[in-house]
């Protein structure tokens, strides 16, 4: 009888138990739904009840969620509330409030999915951090290895990865067979990030392959980044980002660090690469990242966690990146036979001038100015981030486009909608047109540099810009010049799936090798 009482009781207690919790979720969503500030705002009706929307956005728009966000704006205007708490902004004035130098917008809990595990728990790291005083800390201690004049010296790497993959493209002019270049500029970028980071290629340009399924590893992560950031306070259920932190471990075996680090004199062997300049920076006391309890090694010397951040960052941040704009500038030279012949006329005439060397230094493409207005152009339309750039509204609130938003309020502005504002790059915003990139008034030039978003924008703007300019620079008048590319199948286009990046699939082009000026090929 006692059990019976005791069973009955807990029936009970359970029942007010579920009913207070299922009542406080539905008041927070009520709350959310009509926040003031938030309820005024158009939208998918959905999306201000519940973050699944966006979680749908992403899986059921595997193809099209970049596209989504410029449909939605086109029809709702410049504020659309996609998430009960969530603003795509989409005004060119909002851009420094939200991203300025200095301000208190910070990243959203969707970077939480780009922290990993490490030695059990979950590590903050420059790409993710919400943090504004780690974020100087760990950036001012590496940004100065980013510059022009560092980068330049990492040249012969990015060169040796360049002759590998003209050769193989070699080979199949030869034969006169189609290609799909897309893996082969994917390779081409991780390849260089293995040179320029340790000195060592993963060796993908030269097996033709995702060795050791890196590639694959990072694509996994990012479908989990793009899902889970969706829904953050999950990831540290899903202990944080295993795949992350395999992949990482795949990418950068202990083994590897010890066969460079003979006696941990790696910084003195003069290497121009990035570890050999953290260790060297590690020693001088130049550097001191912020994880010392992560350290296994002498504090003096290279920590663990430090390898790992470099490795982490380099790999990560700057292969995808870096082969889907490639993909994306080549992709609008190819179906803009203008555009192209333009570009040919002034890779050529530098090189028979003297100007612009076979295999383009840094400083030859920087003076190249139509190649770098055709990189920027492809960058523009096709921003390599399929997702919006979250930050949230500081304290006390703010009013954006003239409307006030609660603090707390996540906002962010999607690079696919903004380089398509005609207000900014002119109704011909479709249009491949690089001359715009040139020709413009200088005020008019200033707002469109403000508005293009494909690095990011203001403090937190992307730290490899420049050796991403610099890979594309030199390897694009190098294929170029080699060889006269067409497009394979005029009645097939590309693929587009937008996770986090957007990434294309399907570039399947004929390559034949141009004759130099005295026939030789
Ligand atoms: C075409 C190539 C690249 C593109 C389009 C690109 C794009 C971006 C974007 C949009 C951001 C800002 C993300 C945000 O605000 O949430 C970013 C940040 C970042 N990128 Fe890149 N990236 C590229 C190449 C690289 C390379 C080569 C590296 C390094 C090897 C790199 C390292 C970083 C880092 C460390 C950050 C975080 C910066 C910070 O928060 O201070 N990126 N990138």
């Amino acid at each position: 009888m006692l059990l019976g009482y005791v069973q009955q009781n807990a029936i009970i207690i359970s029942y007010y138990l579920l009913s207070a919790f299922f009542s406080y979720w539905f008041a927070r969503k009520i709350y959310h739904c009509f926040k003031p500030g938030l309820r005024e705002l158009p939208g998918p009706k959905i999306a201000s009840w519940t973050r699944l929307w966006r979680v749908w956005a992403v899986l059921s728009g595997m193809s099209t969620s970049h596209m989504k966000f410029r449909q939605l704006h086109e029809k709702h205007g410049k504020l659309v509330r996609v998430g009960p708490n969530h603003i795509s902004v989409a005004d060119p004035a909002a851009i420094p409030k939200i991203y300025g130098f200095n301000n208190k917008y910070l990243k959203s809990d969707f970077y939480h999915a780009f922290q990993a595990p490490y030695k059990g728990r979950i590590v903050d790291n420059l790409f993710a951090t919400q943090s504004t005083e780690f974020h100087k800390s760990q950036r001012s201690q590496v940004a100065h290895r980013f510059s022009m004049s560092s980068l330049a010296g990492m040249q012969s790497s990015v060169d040796g990865c360049t002759k590998i993959l003209l050769d193989k493209l070699r080979g199949f002019a030869d034969k006169q067979e189609v290609v799909d270049i897309g893996p082969w500029l994917q390779w081409y970028a991780f390849d260089v990030i293995g040179a320029i980071t340790f000195s060592q290629r993963f060796g993908c340009l030269e097996s033709g392959s995702d060795v050791g399924g890196l590639i694959s590893g990072i694509e996994d992560t990012l479908k989990y980044v793009g899902v889970v950031g969706q829904l953050p306070e999950l990831h540290p259920w899903l202990i944080g980002n295993a795949k992350l932190i395999t992949t990482i471990q795949k990418l950068f075996p202990d083994n590897q660090i010890k066969k460079y680090d003979l006696e941990g004199k790696y910084y003195q062997s003069k290497k121009e690469d990035f570890l050999a300049y953290y260790m060297g920076d590690s020693v001088t006391g130049k550097i001191r990242l912020d994880h010392d309890d992560l350290r296994v090694s002498p504090a003096n010397e290279f920590a663990d966690y430090d390898i790992f951040w470099a490795n982490n960052t380099q790999s990560f941040a700057g292969s995808d990146t870096t082969a889907i704009a490639l993909r994306a500038i080549f992709y609008y030279l190819l179906k803009s036979p203008r555009v192209y012949a333009k570009l040919m006329t002034e890779i050529d005439s530098g090189i028979s001038a003297g100007h612009v060397s076979e295999m383009a230094t840094l400083d030859n493409s920087m003076k190249m100015p139509y190649l770098q207005a055709c990189m920027k152009e492809g960058m523009r339309l096709h921003p390599i981030v399929g997702q919006v750039l979250e930050r949230c509204v500081p304290k006390g609130g703010d009013f954006l486009s003239g409307h006030y938003l609660p603090e707390g309020t996540v906002v962010g502005i999607h690079a696919w909608v903004i380089h398509h504002d005609p207000s900014i790059f002119g109704e011909d915003h479709e249009d491949f047109r690089p001359e715009r990139w040139i020709e413009n008034s200088a005020e008019k030039l200033k707002n469109m540099e403000k508005c293009f978003l494909a690095f990011g924008a203001g403090s937190r703007v992307c730290l490899g810009i420049h050796l991403s300019m610099m890979e594309m620079g030199k390897l694009i008048p190098a294929i170029l010049h080699n060889f006269q590319l067409e497009w394979a199948y005029p009645e097939k286009d590309w693929k587009l799936e937008t996770v986090w990046f957007t990434k294309q699939t399907d570039l399947f082009v004929r390559l034949k090798a141009r004759q130099k000026a005295d026939g030789t090929p």
